[in-house]
C-alpha cells in the first residue's frame, strides 16, 4: 500500500527525481481518465440523497462519497495515509491496525489537504467533459461510417454505478497524489535558496511565492508532452499498428490538457504557495535568521 516513491533514495529532494514522479503520474492520470471515459456520466453517483439505498444504511453522503468512505476506511487500516504523498477525501478515518512505517523526515510538519476543490472540480469538470467527449466522439465515427446509432449500446455505458465510481476513486486518488507532491516540489525549493522565500512567507505575500515557485518552461513542455502523450494513448493499436480512426478517440485529448493547465497545475501551485506559508511556523527568529543563511536544514 505504501507509495515505493518514498523508499529511501539517495536524495530525496532532487527536483529532477520530483518531476519524473509528476512525469509518471501523467500517464496513470490519462489511463484513469479514458477508462472513466467508458462509462457515461452518470451524474446520479454524485448526488447526495440520489440513492435512498444509502439513507436506508445511514450513509447521508453521495454514491461516490460512500464508495470513497469505505474505500479509503480499509486503506485507512492498512496504513496508507501514514506515507507523506497519500491524502484521503475522508474525514476521521480509522487508525492503521499496523505500526506505521518509519519516513523520512521530508516534509514540514504542515496540515495542507487540497482534497475537496479537486472532488468538486473533477466532478463538475472533469467527468462531463471526458464522458461528454467519448459519447459525441462515438456518435460521429458511427454516423461517419453509415451504423445506425445504437442507442441501446450507449446506453449501457449508462448506469453502471459501480463500474464508474471504482474508476472515479482511483481517479480522484491519482489526482490528489500528483497535486501534493506540490509539497515536496515546494521543500526542495525552498531549501535550494531559504532566503528568497523567507521575506515573502512572513509576510504572506501569496503572489510573490507563486511567483518564485512558477517555472513557465516547466509548465509549457510539460503540457506539450501530454499532449503527445493523449493523442498516442487514446488510439487502438489495430494488427500492430496504430488505428488513426481521429474520431473514435477513446479520450478528449484536449480536454486532457485543459485539465491540467486549468486545473491540475494551478492547483499544485495553490499547495506549494500553502505549504510555503506553513513552512517556518513554531520556529524561532534565531532558527529563521540560521536558515536565511543556509547553514542549517531545520
Ligand atoms: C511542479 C513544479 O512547480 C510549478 C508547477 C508545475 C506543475 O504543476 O506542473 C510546473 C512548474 C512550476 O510552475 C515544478 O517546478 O516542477
Amino acid at each position: 500500500m505504501q507509495s515505493q516513491n518514498f523508499m529511501i533514495v539517495d536524495d530525496p529532494l532532487s527536483l529532477d527525481r520530483i518531476r519524473g514522479v509528476l512525469n509518471r503520474l501523467e500517464d496513470t492520470i490519462i489511463f484513469s481518465l479514458i477508462e472513466r471515459a467508458q462509462f457515461a456520466q452518470n451524474p446520479r453517483i454524485y448526488q447526495r440523497g440520489a440513492f435512498p439505498e444509502l439513507a436506508a444504511v445511514g450513509f447521508q453522503g453521495s454514491w461516490l462519497e460512500w464508495f470513497l468512505k469505505e474505500t479509503e476506511t480499509f486503506h485507512a487500516k492498512a496504513r496508507r495515509y501514514t506515507s507523506p504523498d497519500e491524502y484521503p477525501f475522508t474525514a476521521n478515518l480509522p487508525d492503521p491496525i499496523l505500526p506505521p512505517l518509519k519516513f523520512p523526515n521530508i516534509l514540514y510538519p504542515n496540515s495542507v489537504n487540497a482534497n475537496p476543490s479537486i472532488l468538486s472540480f473533477y466532478i463538475e469538470k472533469i467527468v462531463p467533459r471526458i464522458t461528454r467527449g467519448a459519447t459525441e466522439a462515438l456518435a460521429t465515427w458511427k454516423r461517419t461510417h453509415g451504423l445506425p446509432r445504437d442507442a441501446e449500446a450507449e446506453d449501457d455505458r449508462h448506469g453502471n454505478y459501480g463500474s464508474a465510481a471504482t474508476i472515479d476513486v482511483e481517479a480522484l486518488q491519482h489526482i490528489s497524489k500528483r497535486v501534493h507532491y506540490g509539497k515536496f516540489v515546494s521543500e526542495s525549493k525552498f531549501q535550494e535558496d531559504p532566503a528568497a522565500f523567507i521575506p515573502h512567507i512572513q509576510s504572506r505575500n501569496r503572489v510573490a511565492l507563486e511567483a518564485l515557485i512558477t517555472k513557465p518552461e516547466v509548465e509549457k513542455k510539460l503540457l506539450q508532452r501530454l499532449k503527445r502523450k493523449a493523442v498516442t494513448y487514446a488510439q487502438d493499436i489495430v494488427d500492430g499498428d496504430f488505428k488513426r480512426e481521429i474520431a473514435f478517440r477513446k479520450i478528449d485529448v484536449d480536454g486532457v490538457v485543459d485539465l491540467y493547465e486549468s486545473f491540475i497545475i494551478p492547483l499544485t501551485k495553490e499547495v506549494e504557495v500553502d505549504y510555503l506559508l506553513h513552512r517556518l511556523s513554531g520556529l524561532s527568529e534565531e532558527d529563521i535568521a540560521k536558515l536565511k543563511r543556509k547553514n542549517v536544514a531545520i
